[in-house]
């Protein structure tokens, strides 16, 4: 363990082991360093319980259980859904192991449910609106938790611009809510992947029996519903701790709901903006991608005031062909990765399998980062991942290839969104986390259109034309 926290740092990994703790943190500022070390700290404390550390990521969980130093009985390193499966399950509340409704079965059953309604109340404007939108907004009651038709009817609808559903017309979306619980309950699973939260909570609540866990510890916070939150912190025993971190900037799942309505109580907010990942180069760069229209701005959003490292500035290239800018980005991931680590970042795994079989072609096997990825390690290597299972990570080397209209954002995710406003303000945040993934080099391609995404405006790359090279 080569690092040495700094002041603030070893502040947080030193702070009494009760109590709940707060910290949010720009891109690289040691957040999950630091959630490593505390874990660790509070494994040594002698007499204490068991610790769970938890992430959104399952190749980051994967990456974290392959750390030596971490290592200890009292310690298990878990994703959210793995934790609440198996809770559920030891209280004898899983009927199998995938009780759980996929997306696209949750979506039938909600279609299900609004037809059914439609057929009672021809004449209800509400219900005419598509499915997607009451998807979209039955995942928002979920993840807040509501109990009844007056907590959501009372709560701020934050997170989706577009919603701005009259208050006196929630009460068709609860209906439709409802009703898919009532459709569901024909076939076997009991939850959804967005409920589950709920329920692990609602357990928690009429489980008086001893808590596992005498300290949790939350990293990528930012991607947790509220209920998993809320969840977490009922989990904790009484006396331990809880500690959080995040990064408002990186949050690429859960609808930007907030971890301020996730009944965490402190009065204190650490917030670290040392970057010590991306060089001054590549921070200003995401920085531009902060300040285009697509972005929103959150108040927990903390900017980084200072770098460590040093590097190039980043370089856009753009070729005449998918062959051409495909020959590139392999040739070149290929030369860095005989060196140091270098990462391919795309949007959906049939691009990488065209990369993967790119790169086959020119002898070189690069490791696939996905969900099962056992232990991965940042070696002198070629990686390919997507813009989500890259979150948490880092390389020398980032590639981000097929900057176009055409593959970002995602159009399946466009076309399935209630506005293009969120799902813009959604996607541009992908962008974000990948080029923070850098410790050195990046390199963006694109072919025909560039992406709307890209910050255009910025001087802060170099823009190079295929013949330029
Ligand atoms: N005090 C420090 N001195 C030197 N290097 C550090 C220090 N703290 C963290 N680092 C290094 O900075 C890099 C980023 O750390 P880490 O991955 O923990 O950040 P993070 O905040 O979790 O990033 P992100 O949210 O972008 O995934 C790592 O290489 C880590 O080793």
């Amino acid at each position: 363990m080569a690092i040495t926290l700094t002041g603030k740092q070893q502040e947080v990994l030193a702070l009494p082991a009760k109590g709940h703790i707060v910290v949010l943190g720009t891109a690289g500022s040691g957040k999950t360093t630091i959630a490593l070390h505390r874990a660790r700290h509070l494994a040594n404390i002698p007499g204490r319980g068991r610790i769970l550390l938890v992430t959104f990521n399952r190749a980051l969980v994967e990456y974290m259980k392959g750390i030596d130093y971490i290592q200890s009985s009292k310690l298990t390193v878990e994703n959210y859904h793995r934790f609440a499966r198996g809770y559920l399950n030891a209280r004898g509340k899983m009927p199998k192991w995938n009780g759980i409704l996929s997306p696209e079965q949750k979506e039938c059953y909600i279609g299900q449910a609004l037809e059914k309604l439609k057929v009672e109340h021809p004449e209800e404007s509400t219900l005419k609106r598509p499915r997607e939108f009451f998807v979209d907004e039955i995942t928002f009651i979920e993840r807040f938790g509501f109990n009844n038709l007056a907590e959501y009817r009372e709560a701020e609808r934050i997170g989706r611009a577009s919603s701005n559903i009259k208050r006196e017309n929630r009460k068709w979306i609860y209906a439709v809510y409802e009703e898919y619980q009532t459709l569901r309950q024909t076939d076997e699973p009991r939850y959804d992947w967005d409920d589950l939260a709920l329920y692990v909570f609602r357990e928690l609540q009429e489980d008086d029996s001893a808590r596992r866990y005498t300290h949790i510890i939350v990293d990528e916070g930012q991607d947790f519903s509220p209920m998993m939150i809320k969840s977490l912190v009922a989990a904790t025993a009484q006396g331990g701790s809880f500690t959080f971190f995040g990064d408002v900037a990186q949050q690429i799942y859960g609808s930007r709901l907030s971890w301020r309505d996730s009944g965490i109580t402190t009065n204190r907010i650490w917030r670290f903006d040392v970057n010590y990942r991306n060089p001054e180069s590549i921070a200003a760069f995401a920085a531009a991608i902060t300040e285009t229209k697509y972005w929103r701005q959150d108040r927990d959003m903390v900017e980084a005031t200072s770098q460590i490292a040093e590097g190039p500035k980043p370089i856009l290239v753009k070729f005449s062909s998918r062959e051409r800018e495909m020959s590139w980005v392999v040739q070149q991931a290929i030369d860095r990765g005989k060196i140091a680590s270098a990462v391919i970042v795309c949007r959906n795994w049939t691009d990488i399998s065209a990369f993967s079989q790119a790169l086959r072609v020119q002898g070189c096997n690069a490791v696939e980062i996905n969900k099962d990825t056992p232990g991965y390690a940042n070696e002198k290597e070629v990686y390919l991942t997507t813009y989500h299972s890259v979150k948490g990570m880092e390389f020398d080397h980032v590639f981000i290839p097929n900057l176009t209209e055409d593959k970002l954002p995602d159009p399946d995710v466009v076309s399935r969104a209630v506005s293009k406003e969120d799902a813009y303000a959604d996607e541009i945040k992908l962008l974000y986390v990948a080029v923070t993934r850098s410790r050195y080099g990046l390199y963006m391609t694109f072919n025909g259109t560039l992406s709307s995404l890209f910050p255009v405006d910025s001087d802060r790359y170099d823009f190079y034309g295929e013949e330029n090279l």
